[in-house]
Formats: C-alpha cells, structure tokens, sequence
C-alpha cells in the first residue's frame, strides 16, 4: 500500500483538470504516515468524528496525531481569531483566501509533514476542500484559482482519505449555537459550500468516504473505521470494543503494508 499523499492522486489530478491545471505534486521526504482529513459544513459533526476516530486509532495502538484547520500553530491561532471574530468586520474575500491559506502553509510545515514523516496517522478537522468551499465557491472567486493558491500552499500534498460529512441546512441549523463570522455568511453562501464539497468528492473519487451527516454519531463512526481500517491494514474498532493501551504503543510500524489483521489479533 503506497500512501496516497506519495503519489499522484488521481482524484486530484481530475481536479486539476477542472481547475485550470493545478498541479498536484509530492511533497517533499519520504512520508510514511496516512492523512486522514474531515470535511464539511458548520456543524456536520467533524470534530466529534475526529475524536471518535482517534479515540479508536489509539486504542488500537496506532500513533495518532489530532489536528484542525484554522488555528493549530501560534500563527494559525491569530489567523483563526482574525477571520472568525465578528469584530472583524469586512475581510474582503481575497484577504479572507490569503489568510486561510497562511494558516496552511504553516499548518503543513509545522504540524502536519513533520508527523507524517516520523509515521504517524493525522487526522485533521478541514484541510484543502475547505478553503476552496468557502473562499472559492462561497465567496465567489475564481474555484481555480483558490485551489491552486491551497494546492501551492500545501505543497500538493493530498489526503490518503478525505471525509465528507454531508450536512443539509436544517440538520446545520440545528447544530449551531453563538454563530462567528463565517457561520453568519448566509443560507446562500452555505448551499454553495456544500455543493463545492460534494463536486469535490465527486470528482474526487475513491480517496473520498461521503457521509451523510444526520446518520447518529456512532453509525458515521462505523462507515469511517470500516474504511480506515482498509487504509491501516487491519481492523480498527469502535471505541469501547477493544482495550489496548493507547497511543503510547506508537504504531508506525503498523502503517507499513504488511501489517494486517485486526487491532484484536495485532501485535503490540
Ligand atoms: N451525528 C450527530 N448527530 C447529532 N448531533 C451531532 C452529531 N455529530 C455531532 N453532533 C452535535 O452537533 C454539534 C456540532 O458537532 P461538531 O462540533 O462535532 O461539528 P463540527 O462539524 O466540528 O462543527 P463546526 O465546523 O461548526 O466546528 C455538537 O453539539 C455535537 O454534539
Ligand atoms: C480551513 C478553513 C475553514 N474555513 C471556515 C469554516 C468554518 O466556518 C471556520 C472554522 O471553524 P471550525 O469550527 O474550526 O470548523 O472557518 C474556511 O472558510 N476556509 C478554510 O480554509
């Protein structure tokens, strides 16, 4: 099994084609790990799948690195509190779009690669398909140009499995309490979004899982390990199932193609 963020996706290689010739690219060193990426509208339910994902990963002695787009570095911190705080008044949509992929950039060098290179399974909550949902679609600029910008930002770095959480405005409605400034964007501006993430995943193909978003947490979960579980070689149970230790029994080893059989039967 080659990790797809080593090779040539083809779902993003399509992508390119209808995005004006991105070009998806290697990133740099010899990556080991698998990234593993969760997208969707405000409120799908993203993060409480990461956790239910990682909680999962990590029983099975997988080493498991959490984490989210914007905000997870100190830079990426600023970032997030400059374009979700309502006192931010106007970001027009080109500075929104830069300042979203200034996040990445320095998400990837800072978080993201280095994990992968030591081998461990990241799980981040949004990744590219957000940035060109909400500044390309939903802002309406150049889809193009936004996921060329993200694709530079990233180096081309393409997730092993991208998880859509396809959430309907009602169900999103639902879930959402103090609104920051891009939840307050408008119904319009959403139903865009979602029908970017859902174009992306379409054209995407098999390194995307599509998930409907009203299904209870623990049915999206099982749709989720299943699939995982065909990335990591062996089966990855739900949380609760198995007792393993966590992630102090690292687990880049159990990334490698020859590891099979379940976390149960799996060696520690
Ligand atoms: N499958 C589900 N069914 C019902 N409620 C859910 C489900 N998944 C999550 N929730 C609830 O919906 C709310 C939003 O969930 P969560 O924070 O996981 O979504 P999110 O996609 O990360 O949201 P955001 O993008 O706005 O941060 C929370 O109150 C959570 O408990
Ligand atoms: C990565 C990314 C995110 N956004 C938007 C999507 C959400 O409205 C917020 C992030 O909030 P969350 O609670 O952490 O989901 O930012 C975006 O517009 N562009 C992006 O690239």
């Amino acid at each position: 099994m080659i990790p797809s963020h080593e090779r040539t996706d083809p779902g993003a290689v399509s992508r390119s084609d209808a995005d004006g010739g991105q070009e998806v690219r290697r990133g740099a060193g010899p990556a080991r790990g698998l990234f593993i990426v969760f997208e969707g509208g405000d409120g799908a339910g993203k993060t409480t799948q990461v956790n239910l994902l990682c909680t999962a990963l990590q029983q099975c002695g997988h080493d498991v690195l959490t984490t989210r787009e914007p905000g997870d570095t100190w830079l990426g911190g600023q970032i997030r509190h400059l374009v979700l705080s309502p006192d931010s008044g106007e970001i027009s949509p080109k500075a929104e779009a830069l300042l979203y992929n200034a996040d990445k950039a320095q998400h990837l060098a800072e978080v993201v690669r280095p994990a992968l290179e030591q081998g461990r399974i990241v799980v981040s909550d949004r990744y590219v398909d957000s940035t060109i949902a909400y500044q390309g679609a939903g802002r309406a600029l150049s889809v193009d140009e936004v996921a060329r910008l993200a694709g530079w930002a990233t180096d081309g770095l393409v997730p092993d499995l991208t998880v859509l959480l396809d959430v309907d405005p009602v169900t999103a409605a639902e879930r959402m309490d103090n609104r920051d400034r891009m939840e307050s964007a408008g119904d319009e501006f959403h139903r865009r979004v979602r029908d970017n993430f859902l174009e992306l995943a379409r054209r995407g193909g098999g390194r995307y899982l599509v998930v409907p978003a009203q299904l209870t947490a623990e049915q999206i979960a099982a749709q989720v390990l299943q699939r995982v579980s065909l990335l990591a070689g062996r089966d990855i149970e739900a949380p609760g199932t198995t007792d393993r230790g966590g992630a102090d029994r690292g687990g880049a080893d159990r990334l490698r193609p020859e590891a099979t059989g379940s976390c149960e039967a799996g060696e520690s």
